[in-house]
């Protein structure tokens, strides 16, 4: 496996689907020029998802030949699909920067934290049921995803405790806020460190 360097932060978005992760991952990330590890999946791209963007769509066969070669950090099936963070992207992204994000579900939030222990700052956010929900109509998602979605809702729900930030995210720009604060004393640690 591979070894994260002293500085290297990996920030996972976690927390209910619908809850704004990708929205504020993306808002954050660009603050602090942080790419995201994008995740492997076999699953068809929704309308307006980017393929290396979004995700990588792959086929299942594709998904399972990798996975038979042990190229998977992580990964999980959700609802019939398999999701993957492949390990060489992940050591190729530090090699070239000091943090990354992710956004990922519980499972892969709490197989990453394992691995790589305090290097995993999992951010949670959040907002109420009916909140996400509306958010993911007005999005335009299959009845049948948003319920696939709902679904998970407690489960995600209860894994706020576990993480070491959560957010509730009702306005985008306070959330964005707070978040590049919390943020900024990860990254700001290390050049205090490095001074
Ligand atoms: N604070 C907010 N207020 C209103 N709308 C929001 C807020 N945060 C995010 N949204 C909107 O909610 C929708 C879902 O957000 P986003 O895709 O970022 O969530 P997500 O947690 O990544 O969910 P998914 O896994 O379904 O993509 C988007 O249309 C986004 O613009
Ligand atoms: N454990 C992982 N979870 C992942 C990964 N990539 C995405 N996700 C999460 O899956 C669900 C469903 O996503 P959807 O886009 O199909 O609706 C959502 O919570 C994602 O954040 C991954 O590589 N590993």
């Amino acid at each position: 496996m591979y070894e994260l360097k002293d500085r290297s932060w990996l920030f996972v978005f976690t927390g209910p689907d619908g809850s704004g992760r990708k929205s504020v991952a993306e808002a954050v990330g660009h603050t602090f020029g942080m790419e995201k590890i994008v995740s492997y999946v076999t699953r068809q791209p929704r309308p307006g998802e980017v393929n290396g963007q979004d995700y990588r769509f792959i086929s299942h066969d594709s998904y399972r030949e990798m996975e038979s070669h042990g190229e998977f950090l992580e990964s999980v099936e959700i609802d019939g699909n398999l999701y993957g963070i492949r390990s060489l992207d992940v050591e190729s992204m530090l090699e070239k920067h000091d943090s990354a994000y992710l956004i990922l579900n519980r499972e892969g939030a709490t197989i990453l934290k394992k691995i790589y222990g305090d290097k995993v700052v999992r951010l949670f956010l959040y907002a109420d049921r009916r909140t996400v929900e509306e958010r993911q109509r007005k999005l335009g998602l299959p009845d049948d995803v948003i319920s696939q979605h709902l679904g998970h809702y407690d489960t995600e729900m209860e894994y706020r405790g576990f993480c070491e930030h959560a957010f509730e995210n009702y306005d985008l720009a306070q959330t964005t806020y707070e978040i590049t604060n919390t943020l900024e004393n990860y990254l700001q640690r290390d050049l205090v460190d490095k001074d």
